[in-house]
């Protein structure tokens, strides 16, 4: 039997079991605003998103060329140019037996007209053309609701708009959209040791880099930061600071102090002023996250370990707040790869190692560790394009062993 984990403890649940325990524990919060078009971008739909109008709505090229009666084409024989057909300038006179219409891309089909020959395939002379190949009907022809009729569904409610969905919106001529109101998140660090980026350390002092961290990546699901900055290891200062976040945001997140150690706060006022759910999961970075109650918001209290931090942040705060603002929340995406190194794992915790993800000359998928894991390693984050994702039980690893991994998405900078 392999070595236990130091930092195991029977009983401790899994993430996955941990979500489930977040989202039970809370409605989404949905409250709904309209934005124009040019600010919905990052926002999630509060509506189901169908089509007034058929798409494409008329019959039309899809190529530069000629539009003909398909049975009238004889390859070398010419037809007469009865008119040109231009995108928003329809040819809609009758075009007589054995005659075609010049036409451009995105134009009306002119009304009889049943096909379009590419004007590579055309020799034109004067008012005559021959055509080097024959057609059937409807080659080249995009039909009128051949990609959804009048009323189709085009966008679920919950969907993050993205610039895709902005197409599809301006695409079905929506100017104004209803998104729902983003979340409004507080953070704060702990720790009296940390100081601002851009200022002189002094001896055991360090930069509060998970504060930054977490912030960004908490804008980039689209929340309302309010930064509420260091607070130092003093309880005072502590309970203040939730007051005050507590008033101000839907959900708080706090970076630090939710460890055993003697200047960790952050339990004594989640005691006094909220209600715990669960403290400290089986997963690795992250062992000490806590997740509760305060009087008018939800609680995230993060370890302070810097890779702790934005990997709970990651598996747990971002799928939390998805599902308090009412946001879809997408599977995240596994795939299964060859491990190129060896990894150093003992049964106990669930763990999410970083890894390089490629494909080798055979275009296999491969993926090997960024080298040491320790949890103060932010660069074992920026050097890293996934998790490799090791199962509780699961031990050490030789080279050639098929591992889960998990590509980050695009608020880690995704592949
Ligand atoms: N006796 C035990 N000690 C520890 C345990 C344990 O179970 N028993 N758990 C370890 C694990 S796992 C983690 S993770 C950390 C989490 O501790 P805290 O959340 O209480 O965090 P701190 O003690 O405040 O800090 C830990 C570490 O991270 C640095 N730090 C803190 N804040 C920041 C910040 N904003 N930016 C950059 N770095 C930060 C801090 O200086 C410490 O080095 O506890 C273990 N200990
Ligand atoms: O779980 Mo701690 O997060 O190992 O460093």
């Amino acid at each position: 039997m392999a070595q236990q984990d130091c930092c195991s403890q029977p009983g401790l649940m899994l993430p996955a079991a941990a979500l489930e325990k977040m989202y039970g524990a809370c409605e989404p919060l949905i409250q709904v605003e309209e934005v124009a078009l040019e600010e919905a971008v990052g926002r999630v739909l509060a509506q189901d998103v169908c089509s007034a109008i058929d798409l494409p709505g008329f019959d039309n090229s899809s190529m530069d060329g000629y539009a003909v009666r398909a049975a009238e084409v004889v390859q070398g024989q010419p037809l007469a140019i009865a008119g040109k057909a231009f995108a928003g300038l329809p040819f809609d006179d009758d075009v007589p037996a054995g005659a075609c219409v010049r036409i451009m891309t995105g134009a009306p089909l002119p009304p009889q007209m049943d096909a379009i020959i590419m004007q590579e395939e055309a020799d034109a002379e004067g008012d005559q053309v021959r055509f080097r190949v024959e057609v059937e009907p409807g080659f080249f022809v995009r039909h009128r609701g051949s990609e959804l009729k009048q009323g189709q569904q085009v966008l679920a409610r919950g969907t993050r708009i993205g610039a895709a969905e902005i197409g599809v919106l301006a695409t079905v001529g929506h100017g104004r959209v209803q998104v729902l109101k983003p979340l409004t998140v507080a953070l704060f660090s702990t720790g009296d040791e940390l100081v601002p980026p851009g200022q002189p350390l002094q001896a055991g002092q360090i930069y509060d880099s998970n504060r930054h961290a977490l912030r960004t990546m908490l804008q980039a699901m689209g929340a309302q930061v309010i930064d509420l900055g260091v607070i130092a290891d003093d309880l005072e200062q502590v309970r203040d600071a939730f007051r005050r976040a507590d008033e101000l945001a839907d959900v708080v997140v706090t970076s630090g102090g939710v460890s055993v150690g003697e200047a960790d706060y952050i339990k004594v006022v989640l005691d006094e002023m909220g209600k715990i759910n669960f403290w400290k999961l089986a997963i690795k970075p992250g062992k000490p996250f806590a997740f509760g109650k305060l009087p008018n918001s939800w609680f995230c209290g993060l370890p302070g370990n810097p890779v702790s931090s934005m990997v709970t942040c990651y598996q747990l705060v971002q799928p939390f707040l998805q599902h308090l603002g009412g946001e879809q929340r997408q599977q995240a995406l596994t795939l299964t790869a060859t491990l190129t190194d060896r990894i150093r794992k003992k049964p106990g915790r669930q763990e999410y190692q970083r890894g390089v993800l490629s494909r080798d000359s055979d275009g296999q998928l491969r993926v090997e560790t960024t080298g040491a894991q320790g949890s103060d390693m932010t660069t074992s984050m920026s050097r890293a394009n996934c998790f490799i994702v090791l199962a509780r039980d699961e031990g050490g690893l030789e080279p050639g062993a098929q591992v889960s991994v998990e590509p980050f998405n695009q608020v880690l900078g995704g592949l």
